[in-house]
């Protein structure tokens, strides 16, 4: 379970850019839920997930993963049980190393040595079974540079090393924004796969009310650093598209978007 308890957020305090984003700000997450999160432009669906991975400060309040306290836990330890995917898909992976040292190196995690100690004939086998399952014949292409792959394989890849450890947490973050609409589709159906057989909680950032609906068992909107729409499975296949557009057009005409 992740539970964030009372958080406060305020950007530039004290200067002419001051922004108060989050004023008492709570959110529990229970374990093995898979939830949309959409907002319109400034809504603070970034800042939420940066907290949350320890990537921006707060300004007070706490977060618990797993009745872990993580609140001053460093970037790089939550990273060991935090998994993340990015919009851009050059920064889920490492472009000038292999596709196996990539997942050598996220293979051990955490640990000292990674290179040396992942590459042996059993885990490259290991290896290529798990890049089958992504059906992009990227078990054939095990020596090739990662920089090499296109946007929707690098994704994929992302995808596949972020989750290869056991992790408490993954994070999307408007991981086929980048795509195109087919290469989106195939890369959220891959990500409905992972996420339900290894049962992650998971907290995806989409900007696509399709895929906010269709994936995930619940929903949030974010507007102003509010949830304004927090709803189950059965709630957001009941309000379903039109009307989640419908508020989503309401807010966004309200604050100018
Ligand atoms: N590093 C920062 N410094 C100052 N203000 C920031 C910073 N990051 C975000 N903000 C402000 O916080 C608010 C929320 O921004 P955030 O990026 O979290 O929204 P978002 O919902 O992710 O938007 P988008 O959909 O455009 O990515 C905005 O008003 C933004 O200007």
């Amino acid at each position: 379970m992740l539970t964030l308890n009372n958080i406060h957020k305020t950007y530039n305090k004290g200067t002419i850019n001051e922004t108060v984003l989050f004023t008492d700000f709570n959110l529990t997450i229970a374990e093995g839920q898979f939830i949309s999160v959409v907002g319109s432009n400034g809504s603070g669906k970034s800042s939420l997930l940066n907290i949350i991975c320890g990537s921006i400060g707060i300004d007070s309040g706490s977060i618990l993963l797993r009745d872990k306290d993580i609140t001053h836990l460093k970037e790089h330890k939550r990273a060991e049980f935090i998994g993340r995917v990015f919009q851009d898909p050059s920064k889920g992976t490492c472009p000038n190393m292999t596709i196996l040292e990539n997942m050598s190196l996220a293979d051990n995690k955490g640990k000292s040595f990674g290179l040396t100690r992942g590459v042996n004939k059993k885990r490259i086998d290991y290896y290529r079974t798990l890049l089958e399952q992504l059906k992009l014949g990227l078990e054939d292409k095990l020596n090739v540079e990662v920089g090499a792959l296109s946007g929707g394989q690098r994704q994929a890849l992302a995808l596949l090393t972020s989750t290869m450890t056991p992790i408490d947490l993954l994070i999307l973050d408007e991981h086929t924004a980048a795509l195109d609409p087919k290469t989106s589709e195939n890369i959220m159906e891959l990500t409905d796969q992972i996420v339900k057989s290894k049962g992650i909680t998971t907290l995806m950032v989409t900007h696509n009310l399709k895929f906010a609906v269709e994936y995930g068992n619940r929903i949030l909107m974010m507007h102003d650093g509010n949830i304004v729409i927090d709803a189950t499975d059965a709630e957001k296949k009941e309000i379903g598209i039109n009307n989640l557009l419908s508020v989503f057009n309401e807010i966004s005409i309200e604050c100018g978007n």
